[in-house]
């Protein structure tokens, strides 16, 4: 399985706000990436435009899977998403967000319910509705939806926001157990949640005028 996207003279405006253009970049199946860049500069927009879900102003995002082209609508398919954006449903015990979430995207091999709760050590909180779990308990969910999902494609968009310094050690370990051979795509400005990432874009390199 792999995902490969290549982005190509690619641009992104709100209204007469360009947030970033020009950006010629590959991200290939197997490789980690870093986006980075202060606060508003961007960098979730990217990551939108590289899950399919907004499309670019100007220039071309282009998708492939397994060597055949991918529409930008199927993309989410192939990926697995954690971004404090996206929320869990709070009605919702930790079970059955678990349950709910497999429905659509298969286990890691050998994961299963069982083995996430372990994971998250939140035996205790099974039948806990997610509307009284605190923002870590939340943050860490989304993060062990996201690394047991067998996916091709891991984005993770600020990881580390509302963990703890032990929250910051577990998704560490995460990392270094669950990340596997995907492409991994972290937009983050703080060095602990993407120091272990080979590559790196800063989106203010992308600041420049557009000629449209
Ligand atoms: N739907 C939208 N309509 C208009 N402007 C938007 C929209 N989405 C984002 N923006 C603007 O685009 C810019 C980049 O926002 P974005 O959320 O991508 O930045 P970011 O780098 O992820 O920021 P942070 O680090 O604070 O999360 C901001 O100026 C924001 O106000």
């Amino acid at each position: 399985m792999g995902l490969n996207i290549i982005l190509t003279q690619t641009g992104r405006r709100f209204n007469r706000d360009w947030i970033f253009n020009g950006i010629d970049y590959t991200f290939l199946e197997g490789n980690s990436y870093a986006v980075l860049g202060p606060n508003g500069s961007g960098k979730s927009t990217l990551l939108q435009l590289l899950n399919g879900s907004l499309t670019p102003s100007t220039g071309n995002v282009k998708f492939s899977f397994n060597g055949s082209d991918l529409h930008a609508e199927d993309v989410y398919q192939h990926i697995s998403m954690a971004a404090p954006y996206l929320e869990l449903i709070e009605d919702f015990t930790l079970t059955e967000v678990i349950d709910f979430h497999f429905k659509f995207k298969p286990y890691n091999n050998g994961m299963n319910r069982a083995g996430i709760i372990d994971l998250l050590g939140m035996k205790q909180s099974k039948h806990k509705l997610v509307r009284y779990f605190s923002s870590g308990m939340k943050q860490r969910l989304k993060l062990a939806l996201a690394f047991c999902s067998d996916t091709a494609m891991l984005m993770l968009d600020e990881p580390t926001s509302n963990l703890d310094v032990q929250g910051i050690d577990w998704y560490l370990q995460l990392v270094m157990q669950y990340a596997g051979n995907r492409l991994i795509i972290v937009g983050s400005n703080q060095l602990q949640e993407y120091s272990f990432c080979t590559n790196q874009l800063h989106i203010t390199d992308y600041k420049r005028p557009a000629n449209n």
